[in-house]
């Protein structure tokens, strides 16, 4: 039944995962996320040959194996949590919630869809882009792929988007909070991040003469940080590190996730977990800050993979630390946004426009 009363609601936007665990599934979504020209940013042709061609055919399977390792009861764990999240917010928030993922299902204009047909007199939709750093094969991607849905079927509500919270200090300190609790005297902690590879970071580099030209580069104040992924992670670990108290011989930062020959932003975590005990690091805390949902990435590239790695190579003792997930303070902080957005309160817009990719 239409609820005419209604004037704004909440969209969350989450990565996706494949629908099922059958290499065919498997195949749809890496053909999907690989064709993303913010993902794999070459030329079309050359694009659809490199992922038709060769990474689809030969990564599917060993994708499709690596999801059954983690695949849980109710289906992929990112999408699993994102429906908690969802739930849990609807339960807090006085404002319909929905989601949509970026690949595969649901997108957002079917999200759009179910709130147009329930809330006829809706004004305004908040988009939440599940990510706190702004990366163009993350934060872009998802924002520019809602405009284009929105845009195209002409949903008379105005779609306003959180903006990248990595330096909020609400986040930081839930996020502090959280790593807190799983802190142990002689643990090293490991800030893992999702890799982009160093050219997306001077892709993304507004000014074209800042990002990467210095090794320092993110540490020297520039307009283009607003797009730097690298200057965000950075930011995060440091805020973060601080509030705990860490000194810089207790903690480091690391990319994982490598895909292709590129240059990836580094030092690579798995070099690290393999370098780490020798360096008298053996017993280990890792966290995952780019994702705010268990995935893929955490619970079988870090937890399995890096925890094997880890150990084979020297360490006595590794501990993961999970996402965000659904822990309370989090939800309380995604209601905080909400409840300003619905107040009129644009202090966590995002006002810039994403960069235009020629490709
Ligand atoms: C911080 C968020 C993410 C960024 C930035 C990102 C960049 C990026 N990813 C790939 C390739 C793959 N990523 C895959 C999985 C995956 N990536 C993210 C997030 C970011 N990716 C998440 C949350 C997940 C897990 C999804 C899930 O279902 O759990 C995969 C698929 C799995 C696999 O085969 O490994 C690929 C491929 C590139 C190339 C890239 C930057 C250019
Ligand atoms: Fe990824
Ligand atoms: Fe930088």
């Amino acid at each position: 039944m239409a609820d005419t009363s209604v004037t704004r609601a909440v969209l969350l936007m989450n990565l996706g995962s494949p629908s099922s665990l059958q290499v065919k599934d498997v195949k749809t979504y890496l053909h999907e996320f690989l064709m993303d020209k913010r993902v794999i940013d070459y030329p079309y042709l050359f694009r659809k040959l490199l992922v038709d061609g060769i990474i689809v055919p030969f990564r599917a399977p060993r994708s499709a194996e690596a999801y059954g390792r983690i695949w849980w009861e109710e289906g992929s764990p990112l999408i699993v949590i994102t429906k908690q999240l969802v739930a849990a917010l609807s339960a807090r928030v006085h404002v319909p919630v929905q989601w949509c993922m970026r690949y595969g299902m649901p997108r957002p204009d079917v999200a759009m869809d179910t709130l147009a047909q329930q809330y006829p007199n809706l004004q305004e939709v908040l988009l939440i882009p599940l990510y706190p750093h702004y990366a163009m094969s993350s934060y872009e991607t998802a924002v520019v792929y809602a405009q284009h849905w929105h845009r195209k079927k002409r949903y008379p509500f105005r779609l306003a988007v959180l903006k990248p919270f990595y330096d909020d200090a609400d986040y930081i300190q839930v996020l502090s909070a959280h790593i807190q609790n799983f802190l142990k005297p002689d643990y090293h902690l490991l800030f893992s991040y999702h890799g982009v590879p160093e050219r997306h970071i001077r892709k993304s580099d507004i000014t074209k003469q800042h990002c990467l030209q210095r090794t320092d580069c993110c540490e020297v104040p520039s307009p283009a940080h607003a797009f730097c992924y690298r200057h965000q992670v950075m930011v995060t670990t440091r805020l973060v590190a601080h509030r705990l108290g860490l000194g810089t011989d207790q903690y480091e930062l690391s990319f994982q996730s490598r895909l292709g020959r590129d240059p990836w932003l580094k030092p690579y975590t798995a070099q690290r977990l393999q370098q780490l005990p020798a360096e008298g690091k053996k017993r280990l805390l890792v966290v995952c800050p780019a994702f705010v949902s268990d995935c893929l990435e955490t619970l079988e590239e870090i937890d399995q993979e890096g925890r094997k790695t880890f150990l084979e190579s020297g360490g006595e003792s590794f501990e993961m630390i999970p996402c965000l997930n659904t822990i309370p303070s989090w939800i309380a902080l995604l209601q905080k946004w909400i409840d300003q957005f619905v107040s009129g309160d644009q202090t966590m817009l995002w006002n810039a426009q994403p960069i235009k990719q020629a490709v």
